[in-house]
């Protein structure tokens, strides 16, 4: 049977978590951050992950449709704001999109999604349908992950600008904002859950929201492998670097 715990006891198990499953971990990772990646390994990981940026304001935007107090969607349309920009050519969406050209993709291409890898596509469709189908607590709790990205951010930026002469300080500029959004962002969803799970139910439902999300972002990386890593085997239609460095 399970208990219920404190709010703290429940925080220090949302953060086990992430010690154990969070995509720093993964050998994709540690390739992109140390270096070890070429030119066109780096390209598929940016052209994939656009999938991601583009789909998370679809995300808050069902997730601000379901809380029915304003003081809440105040707070949220905040997110949504950060990646769409309030203009053209603003916002994290549109940063992405700067990585991207300085990596030598055109736009257009990145955009129809022509080159994504399915297990891409059906990872970030799990994490849209997982917050319109669960609970408003499960959903806000699946965005926990953030409490431990601006560590794998810091180590990402420091170690692609030290090992890869194809980005610069500019084009990874996404990075730069989601150091101060991210802790902002998940210091209230945090908050949120610690004090509306309730029930060891919901605690219990929240730790498995937060597994769930780290799976959504592991499985992006292990299609990436497999595709472009080892054995190499690429999804027919998929992205195919052209140039190596
Ligand atoms: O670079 C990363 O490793 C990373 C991880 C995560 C995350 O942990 O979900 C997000 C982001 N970046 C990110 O840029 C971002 O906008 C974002 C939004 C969310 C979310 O679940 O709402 N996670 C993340």
């Amino acid at each position: 049977m399970t208990t219920l715990m404190t709010p703290d006891e429940l925080e220090a198990r949302l953060r086990d978590v992430g010690r154990r499953r969070y995509h720093n971990l993964h050998p994709f990772h540690r390739l992109l951050h140390d270096g070890k990646l070429d030119f066109g390994q780096v390209q598929a990981w940016a052209l994939n992950r656009y999938y991601y940026q583009a789909m998370i304001p679809v995300k808050d935007s069902s997730i601000l449709a379901r809380m029915e107090e304003a003081e809440l969607r105040r707070v949220w349309r905040q997110r949504i704001i950060d990646h769409d920009g309030d203009h053209d050519g603003e916002g994290g969406i549109a940063r992405w999109l700067t990585l991207t050209d300085g990596l030598g993709l055109d736009r257009e291409y990145v955009t129809s999604l022509r080159g994504l890898l399915p297990a891409t596509r059906f990872a970030v469709d799990a994490y849209v349908h997982f917050v319109r189908e669960k609970s408003l607590l499960e959903a806000i709790a699946s965005s926990l992950t953030e409490m431990f990205s601006p560590g794998i951010i810091g180590e990402r930026v420091a170690g692609m600008l030290k090992n890869y002469d194809f980005v610069s300080e500019q084009t990874l500029a996404y990075f730069e904002k989601r150091l101060t959004q991210a802790p902002r962002d998940a210091d209230f969803a945090l908050d949120y859950v610690k004090k509306n799970a309730r029930t060891p139910e919901q605690q219990e439902a929240a730790i498995r929201a937060l597994e769930f999300k780290c799976n959504v972002l592991w499985v992006q990386l292990d299609a990436l492998y497999f595709a472009y890593v080892d054995p190499k085997m690429a999804y027919p239609g998929a992205f195919a670097p052209k140039e190596t460095r």
